[in-house]
């Protein structure tokens, strides 16, 4: 570090534009430790930004030797969610990095502030990301409101039961991925529509999903699609590639499953047959499964599947009233909420929440409250994932009426388990 570069609290929040981005993009990728450089990252991102504006790229810009130098960066991409009430817009935060100078000086906490206020104003009641490290983002009112698995099963044991689904006029198809994009698309819509924590895929995210350059391969084969077929069109499908490996005894291959999505139970044994019987494999890894995935249930032996299990979304209530009044409820439920909210402080107050299933009301109130809490255990809740039970017994939350927030979980309950299952 020279000493031109040592950090003065003396930076500013601005947005940027494309032509600016190329210095931002260099602060995200050496803070993230990306192994491309710059004009690599860049062709990379590009496609996305170009379609997605540069306007909420945000960057924190110091003052060094009088020159403007950016320190920092944060960004959101808008997407359409699916979350307990519908389809809503949420914006996805990323490409967050503060130049490693400059860490601990106060600017991701300026970031996080200006974005947040930006996100309001815009009257985007969410926000959600997938974060590098658990210790950074509760503090900025995120909660952990989803976890997901990857996976791997040796393919000597991974033989379906005789009993899974079947249907006679399911057809099954291999292809380059890209060839088979338009029934990719339209099975991923239906599916992301049911799935909590799924998004609509625009064109220049689902170029993302299929982007298949030789030099990112790493050792493994092109990206193929299995699509399964009914008489209305397609019903489900797996993104994959392969690795070819000979050990001593014989072949080892592997299947790498990067997404799989299915509308209908017998293509989830079509596809499955496919993944986890082709020749000279020895090993089935997937990248992203929901925790209900129906290959748990399918498995003649379902002990044999490895399953690591990790928080994928971190999710915040932007707006605490709107995300609250406009959610759907398992059951009903009257509590008055004394909600505390650092970095956005038009939700920090009381708030009397009066929801059933069928409708809510969230109004600021006087009342007495039932439970005081932050928001980020509500962001954490929100999905009906994540009891607040837990939280009270640690201690991380005050219950004043006994008994308000077990009812409160059964209200926020989802049978159903969030995915989100690609990084953002
Ligand atoms: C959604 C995404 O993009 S996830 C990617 C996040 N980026 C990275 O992990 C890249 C590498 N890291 C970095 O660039 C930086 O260290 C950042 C962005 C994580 C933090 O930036 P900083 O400017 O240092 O954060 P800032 O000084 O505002 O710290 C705010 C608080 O977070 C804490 N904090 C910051 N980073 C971390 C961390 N990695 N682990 C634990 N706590 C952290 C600070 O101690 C501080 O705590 P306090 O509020 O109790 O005082």
């Amino acid at each position: 570090m020279t000493t031109s570069d040592s950090p003065r609290a003396e930076w500013t929040v601005r947005g940027t534009d494309r032509d600016e981005y190329a210095r931002a993009a260099r602060v995200i990728g050496e803070a993230l430790l990306v192994a491309e450089d710059v004009p690599a990252m860049l062709e990379r991102m590009r496609p996305i930004h170009d379609a997605e504006g540069y306007e909420r790229v945000r960057v924190a810009v110091d003052d060094i030797d009088g020159e403007e130098r950016i320190v920092g960066a944060t960004n959101d991409f808008r997407f359409e969610m699916t979350l307990p009430g519908g389809p809503r817009r949420v914006a996805g935060v990323t490409g967050v990095g503060v130049w490693p100078t400059h860490r601990r000086r106060g600017v991701l906490s300026s970031l996080m502030r200006r974005q947040l206020a930006d996100i309001h104003a815009a009257g985007v009641r969410y926000a959600a990301l997938w974060a590098s490290e658990g210790a950074i983002y509760g503090r900025f009112g995120y909660g952990p409101a989803v976890a997901e698995t990857e996976a791997h099963i040796a393919r000597p044991h991974a033989a379906l039961r005789p009993d899974a689904p079947r249907d006679p006029e399911l057809t099954v198809r291999l292809g380059y991925a890209a060839e088979l994009r338009s029934d990719l698309e339209q099975v991923y819509a239906e599916a992301a529509a049911a799935r909590l924590g799924q998004v609509a895929r625009p064109g220049h995210w689902w170029d993302r999903t299929l982007r298949d350059k030789p030099e990112h391969r790493e050792g493994r084969g092109p990206k193929h699609a299995v699509v399964v077929r009914g008489p209305q069109g397609p019903v489900g499908y797996a993104l994959y590639s392969t690795r070819s490996k000979w050990e001593s005894d014989g072949p080892a291959g592997t299947v790498y499953v990067q997404e799989m999505r299915a509308t209908v139970p017998a293509a989830w044994t079509l596809l499955y047959e496919h993944l986890l019987d082709r020749d000279l494999t020895a090993r089935i890894e997937f990248e992203f499964m929901p925790v209900d995935d129906p290959l748990v249930h399918l498995l003649g032996n379902r002990d044999r599947l490895v399953r690591e299990v990790f928080n994928s979304l971190w999710f915040r209530l932007v707006d605490v009233p709107g995300a609250l009044s406009e959610r759907t409820y398992a059951a009903p439920v009257e509590a008055v909420l004394a909600v505390t909210d650092r970095y956005a402080p038009w939700n920090a107050g009381t708030w009397s929440l009066k929801a059933s299933p069928e409708g809510a009301r969230v109004e600021a109130t006087d009342a007495a409250p039932d439970v005081s809490l932050d928001a980020a255990l509500l962001g954490a809740a929100y999905l009906g994932q994540t009891p607040l039970t837990g939280y009270a017994a640690a201690g991380l939350l005050t219950e004043h009426t006994p008994g308000a927030v077990a009812r409160l979980d059964a209200a926020l309950h989802r049978p159903d388990a969030a995915f989100n299952g690609s990084i953002f």
